[in-house]
């Protein structure tokens, strides 16, 4: 198992949700967060406003997925986040050593 991380612009979270839908991805966890990459000390545009402070809004999403279902979940989540601008965000990849549904105890991939 891995965990995808994502962190991606706000106003392309609905087209990344949607796109899930259609990878059937069974559970992910979404908040709302604030970084920078590479262009830190630029402006960037975020609902009118420009930020030329470090930290902008970002949404950043987690799934545990099964090995075999992540490449097709990465793809999809950056088909979908994309725009071409800067600031579009990042997608990583680390191993899951286990997992745990809570009502059930079940362990490994079928708790995910
Ligand atoms: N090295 C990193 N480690 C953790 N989070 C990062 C890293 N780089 C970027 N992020 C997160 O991803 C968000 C989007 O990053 P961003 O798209 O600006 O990256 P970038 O690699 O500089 O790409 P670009 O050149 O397109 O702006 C950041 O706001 C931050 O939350």
């Amino acid at each position: 198992m891995k965990l995808i991380n994502a962190v991606v612009k706000p106003h392309k979270w609905e087209d990344v949700r949607a796109a899930l839908e259609t990878v059937g991805v069974s559970g992910m966890t979404v908040s709302e967060v604030s970084g920078y990459g590479r262009q830190k000390g630029h402006t960037e545009v975020y609902r009118g406003a420009e930020y030329d402070i470090a930290m902008v809004p970002k949404v950043r999403i987690e799934i545990v997925a099964d090995d075999a279902d992540v490449d097709d979940i990465v793809a999809t989540i950056a088909r979908a986040a994309h725009t071409g601008k800067v600031g579009d965000g990042k997608i990583w990849v680390t191993p899951v050593e286990s997992v745990v549904r809570v009502r059930t105890g079940d362990t490994g991939s079928a708790a995910v």
